[in-house]
């Protein structure tokens, strides 16, 4: 028999990649942080602050723990179906390796299936898995793009991202309106006219 599954308030899993020593160590270092900022760690705002954001990044670095292979794997079935399907805007939520700041935005996923299909939400679920770690941009643009090539094998895979930059908006170099693409293609999306249909298709509006 399974093991029940850990629900959050909102229902989805709850994956924890660290251990409880893990967590209590992050809050104590945590703690340090705010001691050195000059705040005072025994105001009652604080108390629980340390803790919450050992938590928060459990949450945030999810990822880790997660094989997207599996995801895959979990809900692979042959169709004989050799058209591009495309899963647009899929928020992301990533973390900047460089400056631990957030860059969100969407991912774009295409692929072109050779005989096996994967259940849409596994797209989107791959997405998450390697949005949920320390990243940069481009490394993530092309491990959905490699997971989903070397998996499902098909005829090709299309994989656009953009995003906008805490670290470019909050700080540093403070452009608000930024927003960076990243772009990664493999088979048939290597022919201009195929890459072309899908960048087409993701720009489309339906609402
Ligand atoms: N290529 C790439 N760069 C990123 C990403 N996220 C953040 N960066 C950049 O990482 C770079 C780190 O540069 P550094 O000069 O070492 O760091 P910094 O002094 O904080 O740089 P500034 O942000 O320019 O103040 C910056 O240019 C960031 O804009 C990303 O996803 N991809
Ligand atoms: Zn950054």
């Amino acid at each position: 028999m399974s093991e029940p599954k850990i629900v959050d308030s909102n229902g989805y899993e709850r994956i924890d990649v660290f251990d409880e020593a893990v967590i209590d160590e992050l809050a104590s270092n945590y703690k340090n942080i705010l001691q050195i900022i000059g705040e005072d760690v025994n105001r009652e705002g604080l108390d629980k602050t340390p803790e919450r954001v050992a938590k928060s990044m459990q949450f945030l670095l999810q990822g880790y723990k997660t094989d997207p292979v599996e995801i895959l794997r979990s809900a692979m079935f042959k169709e004989d179906y050799r058209q591009m399907v495309i899963v647009k805007d899929i928020e992301i939520y990533s973390m900047c390796e460089h400056h631990l700041l957030p860059f969100f935005g969407k991912a774009h996923v295409a692929y072109i299936p050779n005989g096996t299909i994967t259940g849409l939400s596994k797209i989107a679920r791959v997405v998450d898995v390697f949005s949920r770690r320390l990243q940069v941009q481009e490394r993530l643009t092309t491990q959905i793009k490699e997971c989903i090539q070397d998996t499902l094998k098909p005829l090709g895979v299309a994989v656009v991202i953009e995003a906008q930059h805490l670290c470019m908006q909050m700080r540093g170099i403070q452009k608000q309106h930024s927003i960076t693409t990243t772009s990664d293609f493999t088979g048939a999306f290597q022919k201009n006219a195929t890459r072309d249909e899908f960048i087409k298709l993701i720009s489309t509006k339906f609402s």
